[in-house]
């Protein structure tokens, strides 16, 4: 199993350019499988759950060709089968979202249940519920999620929760759909907005993205588009914790500077010094930051995926911070591993009392996800000594050039075997 030595050097100095979206990546991929021409996609981040996603498409026939870094031509021209196992579906949460497009453009689909995170229950109901309104019939049989349907017909969609997978994966269901079909309480986050305008752009007509109601008026045919995946917020979010964290000064470059009012406001109520300027954002401090409250809620709220990173932080706070994480149940598997590094940190149901220490030390420590990773190369960097990070396997899932990007900042990180 491969691992993560990382010896705190203090201050973090330079600039890192953002990849591009791991979340807004992957649905768009799903997405190829709706059009039979050839797509161009820039910007597609080097990462593990691609390189899956690019399996499962292959496995259903799709042409996969990777061109250059960060470039694939895709032509789903012959789609040859509708089913993936669970060898391949389980090792991702947003592989569920090629049923969506499968139903839409083959009429069936069977996919296993699929993985990812765990860091919760992670039900499908509401892709199922959405499906299911749109005239398929679905079906749970030993592990594998069945659907099917002459056709689909478009219907209003209530989403009792503004589920991000489960918003696109309807959406995409419902593109090639006859009529038009509403999707009330969306998930608003900025990769639904990245997946509607690629989806507008092979010709779909879907309105209202970015807000809570998405309609989406059916069209008979999509044709072949280039499309350029936006910048990944949370990476972005992650170098700025680091900067913040380790009293550094970094310039990230490739922002979309209205995804992180969140994540900008806070570290600026923390004492954090921000500068924005177009699409680069200049984040420097010196010494302890203050402690800070935090809640994670839907988009445009501070994302549940940059939780454990605020965490990493609110460790070595002045002061008590409070974390509240509302969106997924279990999310504070962290906890354990900072506190392996003498942090102190109370956990009742959602909600971390985390009273900050002057100084965190040097453990052997697990990333138990992959934002718990990430959080835990933030924290290691801020000790003196020797960290060990295990299963640094979930870090490849979602940072490109992970080792590569900490180094050009002046990190002492190195990968073993
Ligand atoms: C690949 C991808 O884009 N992953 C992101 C996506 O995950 P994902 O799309 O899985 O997250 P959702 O927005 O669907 O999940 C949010 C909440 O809704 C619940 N839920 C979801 C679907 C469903 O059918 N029923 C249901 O109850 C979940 O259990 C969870 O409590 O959005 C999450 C929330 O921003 C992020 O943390 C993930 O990084
Ligand atoms: C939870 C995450 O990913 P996934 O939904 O792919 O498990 C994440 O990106 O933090």
């Amino acid at each position: 199993m491969e691992r993560f030595i990382v010896r705190g050097t203090g201050e973090l100095k330079g600039s890192v350019r953002v990849s591009g979206s791991k979340n807004a990546a992957l649905p768009i991929l799903c997405a190829t499988i709706l059009c039979g021409e050839e797509i161009v996609l820039e910007d597609v981040p080097e990462l593990k759950d691609v390189e899956i996603l690019c399996d499962v498409l292959r496995g259903l026939g799709v042409k996969v060709e990777h061109k250059d870094k960060n470039l694939y031509v895709i032509n789903a021209e012959n789609i040859t089968n509708t089913v993936t196992g669970e060898e391949l579906m389980s090792k991702m949460r947003a592989s569920f979202c090629v049923m969506g497009p499968l139903l839409s453009r083959m009429g069936h689909t069977g996919n296993a249940l699929p993985g990812g995170c765990a860091i919760g229950t992670r039900p499908i109901d509401l892709h199922i519920k959405g499906f299911k309104a749109l005239g398929a019939e679905v079906s749970i049989s030993k592990g594998m999620v069945n659907a099917s349907a002459e056709k689909l017909i478009g219907d209003d969609i209530y989403l009792d929760f503004p589920s991000v997978g489960a918003t696109q994966n309807i959406m995409m269901a419902a593109v090639l759909a006859e009529g038009e079909t509403t999707i009330e309480n969306a998930a608003m986050e900025p990769e639904v907005v990245d997946l509607s305008n690629f989806l507008n752009k092979m010709g779909a007509e879907v309105r209202g993205a970015g807000t809570s109601t998405i309609k989406i008026r059916g069209v008979k045919k999509l044709h072949g588009c280039r499309h350029q995946i936006i910048p990944d917020r949370i990476e972005a979010g992650t170098f700025m914790i680091l900067a913040a964290a380790t009293g550094g000064d970094i310039i990230i470059e490739n922002v979309i500077t209205s995804h992180m009012r969140p994540v900008i406001a806070k570290l600026k109520e923390c004492g954090v010094n921000i500068s924005e300027n177009g699409d680069t954002i200049n984040v420097s401090h010196h010494g302890r930051v203050k402690s800070f409250d935090i809640k994670t809620l839907p988009y445009p709220g501070m994302p549940t995926d940059m939780q454990a990173q605020f965490m990493a932080l609110a460790t070595i706070a002045e002061g008590t911070s409070v974390v509240i994480e509302t969106v997924f149940e279990n999310r504070f598997m962290h906890a354990d591993e900072f506190k392996r590094m003498g942090a102190n940190i109370n956990i009742d149901g959602r909600t971390a009392i985390v009273q900050g220490v002057e100084k965190l030390r040097a453990a052997k420590v697990k990333a138990t996800d992959l934002r718990c990773g990430a959080a835990l190369i933030i924290a290691a960097l801020t000790v003196k000594g020797e960290t060990e990070i295990g299963d640094v396997y979930h870090i490849d899932r979602g940072y490109e050039d992970v080792i590569e990007k900490f180094r050009a900042l002046g990190a002492d990180i190195e990968r073993v075997m």
